[in-house]
């Protein structure tokens, strides 16, 4: 283990390399991540398919970027919980269950922004492909 003794901007890039061993650590330990990463890939896929204005990708990209950071939020808080209470602790329950909770909320959030943006769009799709 590393600590970022840089100064400057090696600090910075130090902490820029950190942050994304932090992403991988989290993709390859949790399979919501991946489960989400997967999804976020096939919903911009949708996107470009659907030629989806940029009104719609920038919703999109919101809700993805919401999700997967409180994905890592998520990860952080248990990892920590982990490591200060390894034993059964009411509040470990409390603080692990209050950090799904919040990734809950996002992805409740990001199915009613799917909805908002595909709806039309796939409508519109279907029926010129019925006609
Ligand atoms: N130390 C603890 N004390 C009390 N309850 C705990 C503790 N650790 C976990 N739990 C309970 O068990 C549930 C599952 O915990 P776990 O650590 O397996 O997390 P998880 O949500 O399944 O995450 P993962 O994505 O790593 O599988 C928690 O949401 C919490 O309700």
């Amino acid at each position: 283990m590393v600590k970022n003794t840089a100064v400057g901007h090696k600090k910075f890039w130090h902490s820029f390399r950190f942050a994304a061993q932090g992403i991988a650590a989290a993709f390859k330990s949790e399979l919501n991540m991946k489960v989400h990463s997967v999804l976020a890939v096939a919903v911009l896929a949708a996107a470009a398919f659907f030629r989806l204005p940029p009104s719609s990708w920038m919703l999109l990209l919101l809700a993805i970027t919401l999700v997967l950071s409180t994905e890592l939020l998520n990860t952080a808080i248990e990892a920590t919980i982990d490591l200060v209470s390894p034993d059964i602790h009411p509040l470990a329950k409390t603080a692990k269950d209050t950090a799904a909770g919040a990734v809950l909320l996002t992805a409740v959030f990001a199915v009613i922004v799917g909805i908002y943006v595909f709806y039309h769009p796939v409508m519109d799709w279907i029926t010129g492909f019925m006609s």
